[in-house]
């Protein structure tokens, strides 16, 4: 049984949670994991405390406010002033949000870390250095400059490093660390306060670089991004990674191998489907979705009326009445140590809600406390400068202040992005992750501009109105999250990555997990089943490097009762050769019991070789077609059979004695098929009138009314295959010019028609094929070993006009029955035509012998809506493919290094039947080794 997606769960484009699955099933906690505890341990010096610095900077501006020796040294600075001083952090991250994209693809997290840290500890050293305003301003710039590289790239990489379970806890944590910084940084302050000297702001200011330092020191410890590398190429190095930490160095987990199948096939199709500019993020209507989102999340992250407690906590107990400086650092400490409380009580809760359960809970909750702290801070300013200081709204004010925070931490994880940016991290796949968080990152540095730069402004001139306009915000943002944000809680990334795009891409993702699942019996792949039910019922396997799965491949021409000559007669004349090998083997078929033993062979021999679909000639004997038949239902085999009429121009002990009887056993055979089959859903009968040369003229115009009356069976027979064979053929019927009248006339050019060769085929021909939609079988083994002289048909003619064409082994017409083969020999003969065309007609590539192989020869057959490839609805005709190089065989041997295409080449031009470890028809296992 086959069942590659459930289709209602590709609907939303959300594919379905098999990785999710797996980590749920494991149940040892990290702790008891070394190398991932290690992992983790690493983690928080070399990129958990990044946010250190954001959070330090808040409550430096602030705690500094409050210092005598800073206010004295930049001449208290008031206004605008002030706004720039504190605005210039966001300006100076603004200024780098072109380049992080940049950087972070081409270098790799690790590097941009790095980079970004540098710039920083310069940032703070100069910083500190200060001897103006304006020199305190360009060290914040640079400071600002340097941590946004680090910050997107430091919540990539803990959310691509860290095992599953972990990563919300993770990315969250990071984010924590901000008020980690602010804590530490209202504290300090609180103590150099006392120191009188400009150390005394000079000593914080130099502090703020202490985070980058660790970072600098630790950062090549740890691993880089798995998916990063995979990107690169660099396949073994990203499995090693993911290996040793996510399977404590188990090489053979089955987590790790449909972590990694997964990782590089979202990859892939995230690539394939993304062009590396700014561009594609207005591209697809998906990506203008997370652009939307991403510029309103980026808004309310910093104007929501966060920044004006973070950077203004002075003013506004200034304008409450409270004055005192220790008093103001006191508040100023607490509130720092009340945010980190709550912040990580709330990033442990990002594990247990949903994420829109989470915004809404956040906006709603930050309505209702500046709804009440506007109103409580009108009645304390009133009290205020009518003399008489109002306690209660006082008290009021302060109590808001502080709910304000764990209502903001709920959702956007004051002023650092928790839920924040793994929300964004969730929302863009990776192709456009950097440069989709630069993005969000963008929005949130503007309004963080935007509004330190003009609070200080507003509360000057408005008063406590200038908190309405927060309100309005506010509200505005809760009708935004209510209608636009998507849910993304409870799958990984790789399964988010087609949030909103259409079913066809998340079903390529999950096929390429589900496509180790070793599957027998009888189904479609487009059914609908989840796959909780699949996995009970099914074993899942997991396939191994170098292992993978293609559509089975299609014999559109093949002799099955030459079968036991095969190899024989090479490089006679195609009559000569007919008549004195062919003719004499094909007419031992008379005996049943010879044709049961040849054939039960055959059908065997070329299911081994994983040809899923053949159309097969029989010999002219009725009861010996009707076996073939058989056999193929037997061992399932997908087949087209057909009875061979031969009616002149054999020898008397091998032809169809009349016409008549020659009809009258293609009937018979017609119907035993029908009864064996009566849906065809196997077998069918394939009419076979062998060329015109056998075939008089009432034979041939008997056959074309058969295919008049049935309309659904295919017609198969040789075209213009050999000079021979064609000038006798003109002698026969010196009425018509070329053979695609002659079969035409007598009604056996239609869609269905099989035409084997075409070696030569004039443009007259090559636009009636066209015109019947007639499909090629393309035999390049036995045209260039039996027929006389070198043939091959003109098959990058057919691709460029769109004939239909596909390959052929022609069985006993030359030396291999593999389709490998036949696929090698169209390589060579391509080449051969692009040296006789002079260039015009160039070579064929791998990838088109095996289109021909496949996807080709089933639209030859007219079967491409059930085989061909593995697109959705379409019956599970397939080949697992094992190509390690361990095992016995002729195929070149794998290399570390080698990439999956590499893998593949190596499989189509040198591997053979011993790789084809299992092949199924229609669900079917039928072969097995
Ligand atoms: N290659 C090939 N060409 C043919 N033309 C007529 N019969 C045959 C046959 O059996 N093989």
């Amino acid at each position: 049984m086959v069942t590659f997606k459930s289709a209602e769960k590709a609907q939303t484009g959300a594919a379905d949670p098999i990785l999710t699955r797996l980590v749920d099933e494991d149940k040892v906690p990290w702790y008891r994991k070394p190398n991932l505890r290690m992992l983790y341990l690493l983690l928080f010096p070399a990129c958990m405390g990044i946010e250190l610095t954001s959070g330090f900077d808040s409550q430096l501006i602030n705690a500094l406010q409050l210092v005598p020796s800073w206010i004295s040294y930049f001449n208290n600075p008031q206004g605008p002033i002030k706004g720039i001083i504190a605005a210039s952090y966001s300006l100076g991250a603004i200024l780098s949000l072109p380049f992080i994209g940049l950087v972070n693809d081409r270098y790799g997290r690790r590097w941009s870390i790095f980079g970004g840290s540098v710039i920083m500890v310069i940032g703070a050293l100069i910083q500190g250095l200060s001897v103006n305003v304006g020199q305190y301003i360009v060290a914040r710039l640079i400071l600002g400059f340097g941590i946004p590289t680090c910050i997107v790239s430091a919540s990539s990489l803990i959310g691509e490093l860290s095992y599953p379970k972990e990563r919300p806890v993770l990315t969250s944590l990071f984010n924590v660390s901000y008020f980690v910084g602010q804590l530490l940084a209202a504290g300090i302050t609180f103590g150099t306060n006392n120191i009188m000297s400009n150390y005394g702001w000079r000593i914080p200011s130099w502090l703020q670089m202490v985070p980058s330092l660790f970072q600098i020191v630790f950062i090549f410890l740890i691993p880089e991004s798995p998916r990063w590398l995979i990107t690169k190429e660099r396949h073994d190095e990203a499995y090693e990674i993911l290996a040793k930490y996510h399977a404590e160095g188990d090489r053979e987990s089955e987590f790790v191998k449909a972590e990694f199948a997964q990782l590089q096939t979202t990859i892939g199709l995230e690539l394939e489907n993304a062009k590396k500019s700014m561009m594609d993020l207005v591209r697809t209507s998906g990506n203008r979705r997370r652009l939307l989102i991403s510029t309103m999340l980026g808004l309310f992250t910093q104007w929501s009326g966060n920044t004006l407690i973070s950077y203004y906590l002075g003013d506004i107990l200034e304008a409450i009445g409270q004055t005192s400086s220790v008093f103001k650092q006191k508040i100023n400490v607490a509130i720092a140590a009340w945010s980190l409380v709550n912040g990580t009580i709330a990033s442990l809760l990002v594990k247990r809600f949903r994420r829109r359960i989470m915004y809404l809970a956040c906006t709603c909750s930050l309505l209702v406390v500046y709804i009440s702290w506007t109103i409580s801070m009108k009645y304390a300013i009133d009290g205020k400068n009518s003399g008489t200081l109002n306690t209660a709204a006082g008290g009021a004010v302060l109590f808001f202040i502080f709910a304000y925070s764990p209502c903001y931490n709920l959702g956007y994880n004051a002023l650092t992005y928790r839920l924040s940016t793994a929300y964004m991290v969730e929302i863009w796949p990776y192709a456009e992750r950097s440069r989709g968080i630069a993005y969000f990152q963008l929005w949130g540095r503007l309004a963080g501009f935007f509004t330190t730069f003009v609070n200080p402004i507003g509360l000057q001139n408005a008063g406590w109105r200038y908190l309405i306009s927060y309100v309005v915000f506010l509200s505005y943002e809760i009708t935004f999250v209510y209608f636009f944000f998507p849910e993304t809680f409870g799958r990984t990334l790789e399964e988010l990555a087609f949030l909103f795009e259409d079913k066809a891409l998340a079903d390529q993702a999950v096929h390429a997990v589900e496509k180790a699942v070793g599957l027998n019996g009888d189904t479609r792949s487009g059914e609908k089943h989840e796959s909780v039910e699949l996995q009970e019922k099914y074993e899942v396997q997991f396939l191994g490097r170098g292992q993978f799965l293609i559509p089975g491949f299609v014999d559109t021409h093949n002799h099955a009762p030459q079968w036991q000559q095969r190899g024989l007669g090479q490089s006679m004349h195609i009559l000569d050769w007919l008549d004195n090998v062919t003719f004499p083997n094909e007419a031992r078929f008379r005996d049943p019991e010879y044709a049961r033993r040849i054939y039960a062979s055959c059908v065997d021999g070329f299911l081994q070789q994983g040809i899923t679909t053949a159309s097969y000639y029989g010999s002219m004997h009725a009861e010996a077609t009707k076996i073939l038949a058989d056999l193929c239902l037997e061992k399932g085999q997908r087949a087209f059979v057909g009875k061979c009429n031969m009616n002149r121009n054999a020898p008397d002990y091998y032809r169809d004695a009349t016409v008549e009887s020659s009809l009258s056993d293609t009937q018979d055979c017609i119907a035993h098929m029908r009864r064996i089959d009566p849906e065809g859903r196997l077998i069918k009968h394939v009419l076979t009138p062998r060329f015109a040369i056998t075939c008089e003229d009432a034979l041939l115009a008997g056959l074309g009314e058969i295919a008049k009356a049935n309309p659904d069976l295919p017609i198969q027979t040789h075209f213009n295959e050999a000079e021979q064979e064609m000038s006798f053929t003109k002698t026969l019927f010196p009425t018509f010019d070329n053979e695609a009248d002659l079969y035409h006339h007598f009604g056996l050019l239609t869609k269905r028609s099989i035409l084997a060769h075409c070696c030569y085929v004039s443009e007259y021909e090559l636009e009636r094929l066209k015109h019947l939609d007639c499909g090629v079988a393309h035999c390049p083994i036995s045209n260039m070993t039996v027929g006389g002289g070198f043939m091959a048909a003109p098959v990058r003619e057919f691709l460029r006009r769109d004939i239909k064409v596909g390959l052929g082994t022609d069985s006993g017409g030359g030396f291999s029955s593999s389709i490998l083969d036949a696929m090698r020999q169209a390589l060579v003969a391509s080449n051969a035509r692009e040296v006789m065309s002079q260039g015009k007609d160039k070579g064929l590539s791998i990838d088109e012998v095996f289109y021909l192989a496949t996807l080709g020869g089933a639209r030859v057959c007219c079967l491409d809506d059930k085989i061909g490839n593995f697109a959705s609805g379409r019956e599970f005709d397939a080949l697992l493919i094992d190509s390690d190089s361990l095992k016995p065989g002729v195929m070149t041997i794998l290399e570390e290094h080698d990439t999956t295409k590499t893998i593949f080449d190596k499989f189509i031009m040198t591997g053979d039947d011993r790789n084809i470890k299992q092949v199924f028809v229609q669900g079917r296992q039928v072969k097995s080794s």
